[in-house]
């Protein structure tokens, strides 16, 4: 099943739960506008490349349009449809004045030099620049860029449109951004675990956690949930995973990463394990923050944690969910689980159109607010229609576009 499919297949079950109508279907799915572009630089060995860029802007019914903007080999238009309609509900679920939007270019990063991504981002700017702006659609970082591609994204922005750092968010704390949006997405992962721990009444000193991915999110998401009294027993990354019965010294993990290029590679004093074991270990919570469709339908009846939080974009794959569902596994979807990120980015905007600045405990109290908001109702509703909190988040999200939509009037 391809990425847009499995986004399909979940807004369906929601639709159906909602009575939706064939027309509202198809309108809601649809995305407004996509574009690809090329994407030409000079290497820095004076060699011409040519890369290709895509932005879907798919519905903005709610606000402006928001999502980030990927640096993969692997993007492409399919990908970047179903990223951009996980925005929009993503968005609405939270319940901020935005729509949904996606961008990627088709690039492996790790062969560039900062000049290199530099000339590509600001030529990607060039192609796109009027129809990206702080009232119309707002980028931001995903995989693979960061707040400084944010920065030149704003700057070179800038130039055609005058001065308006409202136009992108995640950019650089000195260079108009915001304290805390690095730490957004895996902080709001940490706050919506415990508020699932409540939920389901187990306590944090009696949770084991384990963390698949130990980039922006798995970091974040690991040292708030070691500081909140949970026991990290496994992390990873693309080096493999570490295991370690009594809890990993996630400070000392931090650090090594830190001072090793973001890599865990040579982390002592623990086990050794394989990404995919640890998707399968004896833990009460399991979280993938690093790629998507890592749990499929080959591996879910092997999983064992009975709690599964989504910080990655779609890291369990339709028929996986149905597998995982049966076996009485709950499973906080990412539209929720990682919207830490989107909100942070939200009131970044809102402090570039105020000239405003917010301080880091504004944002904390505010992230709090908006994401422990958005889980009760999600909660509530899923415990209202009996359906899982998937379909309930996508029928929170859905049904407030949708109104939106209708508001406006469509003739
Ligand atoms: N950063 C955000 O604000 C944000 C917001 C929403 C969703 N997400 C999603 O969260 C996920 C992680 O994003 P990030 O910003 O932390 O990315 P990142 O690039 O900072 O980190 C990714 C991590 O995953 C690891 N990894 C890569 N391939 C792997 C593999 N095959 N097996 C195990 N680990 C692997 C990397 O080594 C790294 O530790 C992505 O799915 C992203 O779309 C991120």
């Amino acid at each position: 099943m391809k990425a847009f499919e499995a986004v399909q297949h979940y807004f369906d079950r929601a639709a159906d739960q909602l009575s939706l109508t064939d027309n509202m279907r198809t309108l809601l799915m649809t995305a407004k506008r996509e574009v690809q572009v090329q994407i030409a630089v000079e290497r820095d060995n004076g060699q011409l490349q040519t890369f290709i860029g895509y932005r879907v802007q798919h519905d903005d019914s709610r606000g402006p349009m928001k999502g980030g903007l990927r640096y993969h080999h692997e993007v492409d238009l399919d990908e970047v449809r179903s990223l951009a309609s996980l925005m929009t509900w993503k968005t609405a679920v939270v319940n901020i004045p935005y729509g949904g939007a996606k961008g990627g270019i088709a690039v492996d990063v790790h062969s560039l030099s900062t000049r290199e991504r530099e000339r590509i981002t600001r030529k990607f700017v060039d192609e796109i620049h009027d129809i990206i702006g702080p009232d119309t659609d707002i980028p931001a970082p995903d995989m693979g860029t960061g707040p400084e591609e944010m920065a030149w994204i704003m700057n070179q922005h800038n130039k055609y449109h005058g001065f308006n750092p409202g136009v992108v968010t995640g950019k650089p704390v000195e260079y108009y951004g915001i304290p805390g949006r690095g730490e957004a997405t895996g902080r709001g992962v940490g706050i919506l675990a415990l508020k699932m721990l409540g939920r389901l009444g187990h306590k944090a000193e009696k949770t084991r956690v384990a963390i698949q991915g130990f980039g922006n999110v798995g970091t974040h998401a690991a040292q708030f949930l070691h500081e909140s009294a949970c026991k990290v027993v496994a992390i990873s990354d693309l080096s493999g995973g570490y295991y370690c019965e009594s809890g990993i010294d996630v400070p000392a993990a931090l650090h090594h990463a830190e001072v090793n290029d973001r890599s865990l590679a040579g982390f002592a004093g623990v086990e050794h394990i394989t990404n995919e074991a640890l998707l399968e270990l004896d833990v009460e919570m399991l979280i993938p923050a690093a790629l998507g469709g890592v749990i499929t339908s080959e591996n879910a009846p092997r999983v064992r944690a009975p709690l599964i939080i989504e910080a990655a974009n779609a890291p369990v794959r339709p028929d996986a969910d149905d597998i995982l569902t049966e076996q009485g596994v709950k499973i906080l979807p990412d539209i929720l689980a990682n919207a830490g990120g989107v909100t942070v980015s939200y009131f970044e905007w809102a402090q570039n159109r105020q000239y405003y600045n917010w301080n880091l405990d504004r944002v904390r109290q505010e992230l709090d607010r908006v994401l422990s908001a958005a889980f009760e109702e999600v909660w509530d509703l899923a415990q209202q229609e009996n359906v899982s909190l998937r379909t309930a988040a996508f029928m929170l999200g859905i049904s407030r576009v949708g109104r939106a939509t209708v508001l406006a009037g469509i003739t």
